[in-house]
């Protein structure tokens, strides 16, 4: 009897970008790659070797599957995983919306069902409400959007080619969930404005290659003051980042990752932001990336 092995690549994501918060999120080219099948029991290889992500209960991609298979009232008796762990785990490059991702692809691969985005999000949200993050993943790029009550409203935003992403990592995990615990429930008017008026200028200053603005276009006052206390030497390294010659800083989605764009001089900036954790004794280590335009793909193989 033949067999179905689903393969899935999904990108990193970076999200918010500084003063879109919640709303802008780009694709990058890091990958992590899902290979599954059928089996009696569920079995996790983590390539390297990830000892968090091999139990299935901290394993979204399982989740997430076995939900689906579940939906359409059957019962799941396992899958065999193999996952190559390229993107670094609660480190704000989206790398929990790669497993919910490829875990929905997966399902509707399987059970053969169009996938709608209403029958996306259904799924998604009950795994991760951050659509700056899930639909990039999805589908390449550098998207806006906005989620309501009972609907996600999003656009693809053309990223210009000659921005590449450097993304410092550092030694820490940083999880989502604590990184939203510091931010205030309410937040000053004068704040909600700064960023209304620096976000629609980045959305300008990208369409008209401004690169000039994206400085003061990045700032924002919605969740980096707030979560700076939890990454050593935050200012630091984006002032290094500015001083070697970015266009543009901030925080990668939630943290710890910090993000940079430029349009050369990349080592440099990289090197520059890793001697700013240094210097607050931190590991970190850099990664130049370009924009990952296309966004996830299936593969179904019968061996
Ligand atoms: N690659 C992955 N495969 C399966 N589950 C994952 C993966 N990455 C993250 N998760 C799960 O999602 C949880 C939340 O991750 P989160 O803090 O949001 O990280 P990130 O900022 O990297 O998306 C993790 O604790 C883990 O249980
Ligand atoms: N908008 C969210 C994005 C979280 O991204 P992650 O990659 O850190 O999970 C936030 O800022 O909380």
């Amino acid at each position: 009897m033949t067999k179905k092995i689903v393969k899935v690549k999904v990108p990193a994501t970076t999200a918010n970008l500084g003063a879109g918060f919640d709303t802008f999120g780009l694709a990058l080219t890091l990958y992590n790659e899902f290979e599954v099948e059928e089996a009696d029991g569920v079995f996790i290889e983590s390539y390297p070797e990830n000892k968090f992500l091999k139990n299935p209960e901290n394993n979204l991609f399982i989740k997430v599957v076995k939900y689906l298979c579940e939906a359409e009232g059957k019962k799941f008796h396992g899958a065999k995983l193999k996952q190559t762990v390229n993107i670094p785990v609660a480190r704000g490059l989206g790398s929990s919306a790669t497993a919910i991702v490829a875990g929905i692809l997966t399902g509707f691969a399987v059970h053969k069902k169009p996938l709608t985005d209403e029958e996306f999000f259904k799924v998604a949200y009950l795994f991760e409400p951050h659509p700056d993050n899930l639909l990039p993943a999805w589908k390449g790029g550098f998207i806006t959007a906005l989620k309501t009550e009972d609907k996600t409203y999003y656009s693809k935003i053309d990223f210009p080619q000659e921005l590449k992403a450097v993304v410092v990592i550092p030694d820490f995990e940083l999880s989502t969930e604590l990184a939203r615990s510091v931010l205030p429930k309410e937040i000053p008017l004068k704040d909600a404005v700064f960023n209304i008026q620096r976000a629609s200028l980045f959305i300008r200053a990208l369409q008209e290659k401004r690169f000039d603005l994206l400085k003061v276009a990045m700032e924002d006052r919605l969740h980096q003051p707030y979560r700076k206390s939890l990454i050593p030497n935050f200012d630091k390294v984006i002032q290094y980042a500015y001083d070697s010659g970015a266009v543009g800083a901030s925080l990668s989605g939630a943290g710890s990752t910090m993000l940079a764009l430029a349009l050369d001089d990349f080592d440099k900036i990289g090197q520059a932001m890793v001697s700013a954790f240094s210097e607050a004794g931190i590991n970190a280590k850099y990664l130049v990336l370009d924009v990952d335009t296309e966004g996830a793909k299936v593969e179904i193989v019968e061996k």
